[in-house]
C-alpha cells in the first residue's frame, strides 16, 4: 500500500449466511458447502472502495441497513471481510456501538486503564492522560461507580474522551455523539478538529447532513450495501436527501400523477422570463452552472427571475434586504396537487432556511398542473443573513401513494451573495438595544 494513505480500500465486501432455521445452521456444519447449501447469501457491503489520506475527514451516509455499520466495523477490525482488501495505518480508536469495549461492573476509572490499554497505551501513558480523558468526559464523581449506573450520555462521555485523546491515526465515530447533549457534540467537534489539524484520518458516520457538510472533507452514500456516490458533502447529501425522500430517478413514472380537470395561472407573468423551453436558467447572471438537477420532468422550473431593491439578477444583496423570485413551471404532464419548494443553503452546504406549498399553501396553487400550462409563482423572503455566498435550490414534485415523485429538483441553482451585514453569525435575529438604566 502507499505510505500516504491511512485507510486504503478496495473492492470490499462482506455477506453473511442467512439461515432461514436454526438447525439448518447445524447441519450445514455437517455438509460442505459445495455439496448443498442450507442458507442464503446476503451481502451487506460489496464493491467498497475507500482511501483516507492524514488529517482527512470523511464522512459515511446511508438509510438505515445501508451498510455503514459493517464498513466501520471492517475498517476497525471487528469484522473481516469476505472479499476484497483492506490496509490501515497505525493505531485506530473507533466509538462503535454505545460503551462498547468498556465492561459494565467496572468503574469508569478501571474502563479507561481498560480501554487505553487495549488501544496500545502502556500504564504511564495512560497515568499521563488520565486528567485530560478525565475533564474531557466531565462526569464528576462516576468516575468511580460501575459503567452499568451511567446513563447513556455518560457512557459516550468517556468512551469518546478515551478514544479522542490517545492521539490516534484513525478516529471512526458511528453516530455515537447522537447520543451526547448539544454541548457535548459542540466540545467533541471542537477536539475531532483538533485531531484532524494534527493528521488523524476521521471517518464519521452520521444522519446529520449539517455534521456532514460542515466537518467531512469528502463523503461516501452507501444504499442496499452498494456504494451509490463519492464525492463533495454537499453533493453527497444531496442525493441522500432523495434517497430518504425521494424516489429513484427510474422510478419516477408517470403513473405517480393522474388527470385533473383543468389548471389556472396563479400570478400573471409580467416579468423578463422567457417562454418555454429550458434554456432560461442557464441565460440568467445568479445561475449556478454547478447545479444538480434531476425529477420526471413531469413538470419543470425553466426560468426564473431574481430581484432585490430594484434590481433585477442583482450581483450582490444587502443584508436584510427583501429578495423576490419568481419562478416560472411549465407542466408537460397533469400533476395533482404539486408541491413547490425553496431552500437556502450557505456555500457550505448548511441549510438556512427550507420551506414549500406544504407548509405554506398557497392559494390556487394546489388546482394548478394542468398538462401543457406555464405557471408563475412569486416567492418574497428577506435575506437577514450574514455577507457570504449563498444558494437557493427549487424544486416541484407532487406524492403518490407511498411517497413524494420530485418532478424537478435544481438543487444550488441559484446564487445570491449576500453583503454590508450589521452582525456576525448566520442570521439576524433583528437584535435591539436600548439604554434601561434611566428611570
Ligand atoms: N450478522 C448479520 N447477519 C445477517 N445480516 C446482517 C448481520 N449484520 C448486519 N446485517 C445486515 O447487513 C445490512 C447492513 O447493516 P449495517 O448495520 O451495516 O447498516 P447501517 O447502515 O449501519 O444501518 P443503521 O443506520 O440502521 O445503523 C443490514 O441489512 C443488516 O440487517
Amino acid at each position: 500500500m502507499s505510505g500516504e494513505y491511512i485507510v486504503s480500500a478496495e473492492a470490499l465486501g462482506k455477506c453473511y449466511r442467512v439461515y432461514s432455521k436454526p438447525v439448518h445452521r447445524l447441519l450445514q456444519g455437517l455438509v460442505d458447502v459445495e455439496s448443498k447449501r442450507y442458507f442464503t447469501e446476503f451481502w451487506a457491503l460489496r464493491g467498497i472502495d475507500l482511501q483516507v489520506r492524514p488529517g482527512e475527514t470523511v464522512g459515511v451516509v446511508g438509510r438505515n441497513g445501508s451498510g455503514k455499520s459493517t464498513l466501520l466495523q471492517l475498517l476497525a477490525g471487528t469484522l473481516t471481510p469476505t472479499e476484497g482488501r483492506i490496509d490501515v495505518q497505525g493505531r485506530v480508536a473507533a466509538l462503535l456501538e454505545l460503551g462498547s469495549g468498556f465492561n459494565p461492573e467496572f468503574s469508569g476509572r478501571e474502563n479507561v486503564y481498560l480501554n487505553a490499554a487495549v488501544l496500545g497505551l502502556e500504564r504511564r501513558e495512560i497515568d499521563s492522560k488520565l486528567d485530560a480523558i478525565l475533564a474531557f468526559a466531565d462526569i464528576g464523581a462516576f468516575i468511580d461507580q460501575p459503567i452499568r449506573n451511567y446513563s447513556s450520555g455518560m457512557v459516550v462521555r468517556l468512551a469518546f474522551a478515551v478514544q479522542a485523546q490517545v492521539d490516534p491515526q484513525l478516529l471512526i465515530v458511528d453516530e455515537a455523539l447522537a447520543v451526547g447533549d448539544a454541548k457535548f457534540q459542540a466540545k467533541c467537534f471542537a477536539r475531532l478538529k483538533q485531531l484532524k489539524d494534527s493528521g488523524t484520518a476521521i471517518l464519521l458516520v452520521s444522519h446529520s447532513a449539517d455534521q456532514i457538510v460542515q466537518h467531512c472533507d469528502r463523503a461516501h452514500l452507501l444504499d442496499g450495501g452498494r456504494q451509490m456516490l463519492v464525492g463533495k458533502p454537499k453533493d453527497v447529501v444531496n442525493h441522500y436527501y432523495d434517497v430518504l425522500f425521494g424516489v429513484d430517478k427510474e422510478e419516477a413514472e408517470p403513473s405517480a400523477v393522474a388527470e385533473v380537470a383543468q389548471s389556472h395561472e396563479v400570478s400573471d407573468a409580467r416579468s423578463t422570463l422567457i417562454p418555454g423551453d429550458d434554456a432560461g436558467f442557464e441565460a440568467r447572471a445568479n445561475y449556478n452552472p454547478n447545479e444538480f438537477r434531476w425529477g420526471d420532468k413531469a413538470a419543470r422550473i425553466v426560468d426564473f427571475e431574481l430581484s432585490a431593491a430594484g434590481r433585477s439578477y442583482p450581483t450582490m444583496v444587502e443584508s436584510g434586504t427583501t429578495a423576490m423570485l419568481t419562478l416560472r413551471v411549465a407542466f408537460d404532464r397533469e400533476v395533482v396537487r404539486p408541491i413547490l419548494g425553496v431552500t437556502v443553503k450557505t456555500a457550505e452546504g448548511v441549510v438556512v432556511y427550507g420551506s414549500n406549498t406544504e407548509y405554506k399553501p398557497l392559494p390556487g396553487w394546489a388546482q394548478s398542473g394542468t398538462r401543457g400550462s406555464v405557471v408563475d409563482v412569486r416567492i418574497c423572503f428577506d435575506l437577514r443573513l450574514a455577507d457570504g455566498d449563498y444558494f437557493i435550490s427549487v424544486g416541484i414534485a407532487s406524492r403518490n401513494e407511498h411517497s413524494v415523485v420530485p418532478h424537478d429538483r435544481r438543487y444550488d441553482s441559484i446564487h445570491v451573495k449576500v453583503g454590508n451585514a450589521d452582525f456576525f453569525g448566520m442570521a439576524d435575529l433583528g437584535l435591539a438595544m436600548v439604554d434601561a438604566s434611566s428611570p
